[in-house]
């Protein structure tokens, strides 16, 4: 399976439209991949909130259907990052969109731990309820984002409903970046799964992107990391290697709770 983590230099000043030009032509030059990746809220961006409540979009909205066709057009597995969703009950969520290769809209996920604490997006977000999968053909791919990645539990969760791979979108501050190559490896150890983390790089609000995107496999090696530059990640990955190494290592058979 061959997997392509976008990860973007999100830059504020630049128009929301340009960007979303921008990373559709990425996506269609993609054609080949079985699966290609983008960030956490790389369109209405992470860190700047202050468009959050007019640019929001329902998920079959114009970002979404650009989405689509992109998948469509480079005949790949898209999972489109995460948006800014407005919901039927008028209330925003932080929303991944997963796409086939015929465009159709085969999965959601509502962001479920909010960061920020008083502020940001926990003061204008509301909480997704749900931890979400898609089957894809090559594997079972549950769905995380961004701030989720340090709340153990949650993996758990998505490992029992049958995840052998997590793809992770995120807008992760360079300020702590070692927490987020720390915790994705350990995701991958303890849960033995493939986690693809794709982050965003450049400077939003102020503050450094820690870019690093990784793709880490079930034994908790690093197959690909990028480094703090705007890259496409590529990586070839076996997802029977899930099965063998809950084989040839069970712990998980160990579990208690
Ligand atoms: N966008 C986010 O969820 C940021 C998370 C973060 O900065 C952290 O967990 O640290």
């Amino acid at each position: 399976m061959r997997v392509s983590l976008v990860q973007l230099d999100v830059d504020p000043a630049v128009p929301a439209r340009d960007r979303l030009a921008e990373v559709s032509a990425l996506v269609r030059s993609r054609r080949g991949d079985h699966l290609v990746v983008l960030p956490e809220l790389w369109l209405h961006t992470g860190w700047v909130y202050d468009g959050w409540e007019a640019d929001a979009e329902g998920v079959r909205g114009p970002a979404a259907q650009s989405m689509a066709r992109a998948a469509r057009d480079a005949g790949v597995w898209l999972h489109a990052g995460s948006i800014i969703e407005r919901g039927a009950d008028d209330n925003l969520y932080n929303t991944s969109l997963v796409f086939d290769p015929d465009g159709t809209l085969r999965g959601t996920y509502r962001k479920i731990h909010r960061f920020g604490f008083t502020g940001g997006e926990a003061a204008l977000i509301s909480r997704g309820t749900e931890t979400a999968h898609v089957r894809m053909p090559w594997a079972e791919v549950g769905l995380a984002t961004c701030y989720d990645l340090r709340f153990p539990e949650m993996f758990r969760r998505i490992l029992d409903a049958g995840a052998e791979v997590l793809v992770l979108p995120a807008a992760w501050p360079a300020r702590r970046v070692e927490h987020w190559r720390v915790l994705s490896r350990a995701r991958a150890i303890e849960n033995q799964m493939f986690v693809l983390a794709c982050n965003v790089t450049g400077e939003q609000g102020g503050q450094a992107m820690g870019g690093h995107s990784m793709v880490i496999d079930p034994w908790g090696e690093i197959v690909a990391e990028a480094g703090t530059e705007q890259t496409v990640l590529t990586a070839e990955i076996d997802p029977a290697l899930v099965a063998k190494t809950r084989e040839d290592f069970p712990v998980l058979q160990n579990r208690v709770f």
